[in-house]
């Protein structure tokens, strides 16, 4: 029997992402292939600076790519129009939101803005959701302050309720866990994952939580300097694919329990 075939969500093919400077590309990483599969939660990694943001970025529209082909849907990035985009994509970037005079509350209803009308008033289904994305991400208690009184954890989970607010198909995450303590980040991941689960929701995120993305990803994209690997963790580690991304004399990774340790 054929297993069956998915619905790709997102594809990048020969994708090179990057910077423009004085007319001229600095690309970051080069020949990018991958295809990310509609229900599944996929944790991004790789060592600091090695382009993982660079990457969602582009992925997502906010900034050019150098050269190669985005597909959302099977269709082309820049045939999709913003409005189409913000139905179909939410992000949650590591840049602090530029209205952190709101309350969490009118944050929150910012993400229904794709299906309020010319008004901006809300219906039943918007009210519904803003409740629900305030609920899961324990933000409910905050809705009132205002954002620049929220501590950085609070402001994340903040930030992750405006994209559920969205509720789109696929949401993109840079370092969600970025600022949250233990128990936050095992909440926000858990949550990430029940997402995919319960709702079939498609969700990207990257991370420096390798070990909990190992255990919680139905594929994780390894980058490095020269190569992207798309594959389930399980394959991944059985390739030796994590062995290379920190220097071996410093960390190295277990195969048996799948996690990193300091070499003493
Ligand atoms: N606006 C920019 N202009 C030019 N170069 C940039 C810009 N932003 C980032 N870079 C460079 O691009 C490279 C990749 O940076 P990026 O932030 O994507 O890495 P990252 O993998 O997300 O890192 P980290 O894990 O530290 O967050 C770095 O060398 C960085 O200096």
């Amino acid at each position: 029997m054929t297993a069956e075939k998915k619905h790709i969500v997102l594809e990048a093919t020969e994708l090179s992402v990057g910077y423009f400077s004085k007319k001229k590309s600095f690309p970051v990483a080069e020949h990018i292939n991958f295809s990310i599969h509609e229900g599944e939660l996929i944790g991004l990694v790789g060592a600091n600076g090695v382009g993982k943001s660079t990457l969602l970025r582009s992925l997502v529209g906010m900034q050019p790519t150098l050269s190669g082909k985005v597909e959302i849907n099977g269709k082309h990035l820049s045939a999709i129009s913003s409005l189409e985009l913000a139905t179909q994509l939410s992000v949650v970037l590591t840049e602090v939101p530029a209205s952190k005079n709101l309350t969490v509350q009118e944050l929150v209803t910012l993400g229904r803005q794709p299906y309020t009308n010319w008004m901006g008033s809300l219906t039943e289904t918007d009210k519904k959701q803003i409740r629900y994305a305030l609920k899961i991400t324990d933000t409910e208690k905050l809705a009132h302050k205002k954002c620049f009184e929220l501590s950085d954890g609070q402001l994340q989970r903040v930030a992750i309720a405006r994209a559920l607010a969205q509720d789109t198909p696929l949401i993109v995450l840079d370092e969600p866990t970025t600022h949250l303590d233990l128990y936050h980040r095992a909440y926000i991941l858990k949550l990430l994952r029940q997402l995919t689960t319960e709702t079939g929701k498609t969700i990207l995120f990257s991370t420096h939580e390798i070990d909990l993305a190992i255990q919680l990803s139905d594929t994780m994209l390894i980058m490095n300097e020269t190569s992207l690997a798309c594959d389930q963790p399980c394959k991944l580690i059985e390739k030796g694919s994590f062995d290379a991304l920190f220097p071996k004399e410093t960390i190295a990774f277990d195969k048996t329990t799948g996690r990193f340790s300091i070499k003493k």
